[in-house]
């Protein structure tokens, strides 16, 4: 793997307090968290219902500079590309499934100010997101079936990310449900530098710990 990528952990707050939403995203970040990942979910796309701009607003204006991405598991990702941004959003990542244009979603996103995240469902073939690569910055390959937190990791889905580390050394690669100690050499070892954890992380007895763990074993898979 490319030495020059970075090892990034960006805790999932889904199966947190929400009603504690800013005290357990700082704390997060306090104990070491690169990013955070924030799941937003419309009960189309998904059978789920999350939160949306306005919570991710209010979030910003008490978290001033961590890096934000949200993982769009909506049905029409476009229609919430600029609200998103004036909530101060950094990374818009979306599944292509549901959008016939991918590519006018990737300028928007960019328009805005955005990063793009290209995200893809476990029986979605990684050929249909390579075809947009040259227009993003992150492709998200899921290890769950997107909608809830808690799943067990489908180690399957590593055979998507070996692929796209061959090809693509310099593309930042994420995963994302069921990550957490017991299932980060798989993610580490098949080339993945950006690590979704959710329950893993909000359970955990140390989280800086855990976080630390997750992100030695990246980094440790990115010298060899
Ligand atoms: O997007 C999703 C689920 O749809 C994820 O971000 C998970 O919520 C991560 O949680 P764990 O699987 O790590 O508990
Ligand atoms: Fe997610």
């Amino acid at each position: 793997m490319a030495k020059h990528l970075k090892a990034l952990i960006g805790p999932s707050i889904l199966n947190s307090d929400l009603s504690r939403l800013y005290e357990e995203s700082q704390k997060l970040l306090d104990n070491g968290a690169d990013y955070l990942h924030l799941d937003v979910m419309d009960g189309h796309f998904v059978p789920n219902l999350t939160f949306g701009h306005p919570v991710v607003k209010c979030l910003r204006n008490k978290i001033k500079d961590a890096f934000f991405e949200t993982h769009m598991m909506v049905a029409n990702p476009e229609q919430w590309i600029s609200p998103m941004a004036d909530a101060g959003v950094n990374q818009y990542t979306f599944h292509i499934e549901p959008v016939d244009d991918v590519e006018r979603v990737c300028r928007k996103i960019k328009e805005s100010g955005m990063k793009v995240g290209l995200a893809i469902k476990p029986g979605t073939p990684v050929s249909d997101v390579e075809k947009y690569i040259s227009m993003s910055d992150m492709v998200l390959i899921m290890t769950v079936e997107p909608g809830f937190g808690g799943q067990k990791f489908m180690e399957d889905q590593m055979i998507k990310v070996r692929h796209l580390r061959e090809h693509y050394p310099l593309l930042n690669i994420e995963v994302d449900g069921g990550v957490g100690p017991a299932t980060i050499g798989c993610c580490a070892n098949a080339g993945a530098n950006m690590i979704v954890s959710g329950t893993a992380v909000i359970g955990a007895q140390d989280q800086a710990a855990t976080i630390k763990q997750l992100r030695d074993t990246v980094q440790q898979a990115m010298s060899q």
